[in-house]
């Protein structure tokens, strides 16, 4: 992860954490680092484990195995267990944990309070923190007086104002709607800048992982599938069940043969695998003898990579299931063969029910090997 020159934060190692709940595993040989100012996603379907990460990340949960260090020191392990109020942290929840018979000012104030500042002090780097969030004319209300919006910047503001050097998001905005999302989630995103705090950020949402991170965490099942920049993880996911997640789009049982992916059916679906498939000539599984033996396992269709047309001369056949517009096009729902459905935005309009061809671009497929049989 990119380090932040200027970042306040702390660099945060993670070596093989486990957390068990009799013999259930909520966190399993979970390895991760962040450098300095570094802003991780963690992302994954209910029950993976962020929550649980994050708790043992803040020290209010106590690993049953592996260690936590922030900047060398140990956090948690080796028979550490640091308390919260020790790791100069800053933490936002999904239903802002504001106090609300107290002011919006002294809602932000308290972490200083705490902290044993002078009065004045408290009070000038509470307004400033408030400010930050464009909420300074608000100081005196009390947080029943504001928007979900407005609360969730309180909060914000509370969770910085400490200059924390980890900063934990859990699904922050997951009670608020859509427009507001979107643009509190810049926010978000300008003020860690701004801050330099390193942080991590539990959310369901696929875009919300993209705009705030440098890097997101795919989890799964208690264990880490793929860590990678938005960008790379959106071009060049690291297995099926990550692509499938992600929802990048429909994937087909499939079968390599030399340069040519063929569908169970046995129609060719493309003929450019080594192009379509980097890193296989690196591992050294397409020399010569193996390009030709022939694999199995799973071709990614991405929406983006198919052109409807003619039924002649196309790779596949679909079924136009559902089609509605959205923002500038058509979103489309189209069935492939083994009924497995692709979702794409088309700029022209289909029938119902309809059966169309579709026209793949092969650089635009990827290719996963079928996992190894065990025993
Ligand atoms: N105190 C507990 N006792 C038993 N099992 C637990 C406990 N806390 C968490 N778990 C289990 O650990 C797993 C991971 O839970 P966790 O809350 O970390 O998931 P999550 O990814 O945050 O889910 P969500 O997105 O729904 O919040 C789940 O299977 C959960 O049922």
């Amino acid at each position: 992860m990119k380090p932040n020159p200027s970042a306040a934060g702390v660099a945060v190692t993670v070596e093989h954490l486990e957390r068990r709940h009799g013999d259930q595993y909520a966190l399993q040989d979970f390895s991760i680092t962040l450098e300095p100012g570094g802003v991780l996603a963690l992302l994954g379907p209910s029950g993976c484990g962020k929550t649980t990460l994050l708790k043992l990340l803040a020290g209010l949960d106590r690993p049953s195995g592996g260690r936590i260090l922030f900047g060398g020191r140990t956090m948690a392990g080796d028979g550490v267990m640091e308390p919260p109020q020790k790791r100069e942290l800053g933490m936002v929840f999904q239903d802002y944990a504001l106090w609300p018979h107290m002011s919006v000012l002294a809602n932000v104030a308290f972490p200083l309070q705490m902290r044993g500042l002078s009065a004045p002090e408290v009070r000038r780097r509470a307004q400033e923190s408030l400010e930050r969030v464009g909420l300074g004319a608000m100081a005196g209300r009390s947080p029943a007086q504001l928007s979900g919006g407005q609360q969730q910047r309180v909060a914000l503001a509370r969770a910085i104002v400490a200059r924390p050097r980890l900063l934990l998001f859990d699904e922050p905005l997951s009670n608020l709607d859509r427009d507001l999302r979107d643009s509190l989630c810049l926010d978000i995103t300008r003020l860690l800048r701004e801050v330099g705090a390193t942080a991590v950020y539990v959310t369901h949402d696929h875009e919300e992982a993209c705009t705030v991170a440098d890097e997101v965490a795919v989890m799964a099942q208690g264990r880490l599938l793929q860590l990678a920049t938005p960008a790379t993880l959106w071009s060049a996911p690291a297995s099926s069940t990550v692509a499938q997640f992600l929802k990048l789009g429909a994937l087909l049982p499939a079968r390599r043969v030399a340069a040519g992916v063929h569908l169970a059916d046995g129609a060719l679906l493309a003929h450019e695998l080594l192009a379509l498939v980097p890193g296989m000539a690196e591992d050294g599984a397409d020399s010569d003898d193996a390009a030709h033996r022939p694999r199995q396992g799973q071709v990614l269709i991405p929406g983006h990579a198919v052109t409807p047309g003619a039924l002649d001369g196309a790779a596949l056949h679909a079924t136009v299931t559902a089609q509605h517009y959205r923002s500038g096009g058509f979103a489309t729902e189209l069935r492939l063969p083994g009924g497995v459905s692709l979702h794409t935005l088309l700029r022209e309009r289909l029938q119902a029910d309809s059966t169309v061809g579709l026209h793949i671009a092969p650089r635009q497929l990827r290719w996963f090997d079928a996992a190894p049989a065990r025993g």
